[in-house]
């Protein structure tokens, strides 16, 4: 584990979603030279939602070969298609919706419609699995980077403090029942999935954000601090802005970087 990963601080939101837009985009064009292809799993919230419309208006996004892009989602809140509180929805508007991507490699999440989460849940297993490969991290293919935002109880992805779902050794995707953020009913993928990436963002901005990062970065189990247990195989990369940094202890707190 390469835990507590490296920390990114810049002065504020914006400049966290512009900078951190810009590294995606550099990450995955990387990925394509190196391997053919690249996997980006998304991420919904205010963290999420940011870095994609910042994307969409910087120059960096004509770089990216998006017919080339295998696009996944950490989590889902389990609506109908089209809500627009489903983080596809949003995503759809920020950016997928102005990238020519190819429609067989965008991968959402199942939605409500008279379905059954664990159902809907399993179904999305079973795709990650069918698009893995032998030389793969497990029953999911490869990620090249997945985002998460950090949520003000630490929570990441749909795993939120001593939840079920946070405990889930054995399975990549579970449904989550009683969610205590809004819709109560969500998808998420499990630690073990979040881990198989190669490298794993956590986004963070503004001094709701502040205890969280500080627990999640102070030595925390994962069962109670969810943001605790979410790292890549090669890279974790935490990138916070001043104030989602202001409660960290001296030691681990790096100079704002313009
Ligand atoms: O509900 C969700 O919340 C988290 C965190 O969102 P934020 O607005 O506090 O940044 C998000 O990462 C997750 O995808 C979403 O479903």
């Amino acid at each position: 584990m390469t835990a507590p990963g490296q920390l990114v601080v810049h002065p504020d939101a914006r400049a966290v979603a512009e900078a951190a837009a810009a590294r995606l985009a550099t990450t995955l064009v990387t990925a394509q030279a190196e391997r053919g292809s690249a996997a980006v799993v998304l991420t919904g919230g205010r963290g999420g939602n940011g870095l994609l419309t910042a994307l969409a208006g910087s120059p960096a996004r004509d770089s990216v070969d998006w017919s080339r892009l295998d696009v996944w989602w950490g989590d889902e809140r389990f609506l109908p298609e089209g809500d627009p509180e489903r983080n596809v929805t949003q995503a759809t508007e920020a950016l997928l919706r102005d990238v020519p991507l190819d429609a067989a490699r965008v991968h959402p999440m199942p939605a409500a419609d008279g379905a059954d989460v664990d159902e809907a849940a399993a179904a999305y297993a079973e795709r990650l699995a069918a698009a893995a490969g032998p030389a793969d991290h497990g029953p999911v293919p490869a990620f090249d980077v997945l985002l998460l935002g950090v949520g003000p109880d630490t929570h990441v992805a749909s795993l939120f403090p001593e939840h079920p779902g946070v405990r889930e050794s054995e399975r990549t995707v579970v449904g989550v029942h009683g969610a205590p953020k809004p819709p109560p009913t969500r998808i998420s993928l499990t630690l073990p999935a979040i881990r198989s990436a190669r490298e794993v963002w956590l986004l963070a901005a503004g001094a709701d954000k502040a205890p969280a990062v500080a627990t999640a970065l102070s030595g925390a189990g994962e069962i109670q601090a969810p943001a605790a247990g979410a790292y890549g195989r090669a890279r974790t990369l935490w990138l916070l802005d001043s104030a989602a940094a202001g409660q960290l202890p001296p030691d681990l707190a790096p100079p704002v970087s313009s």
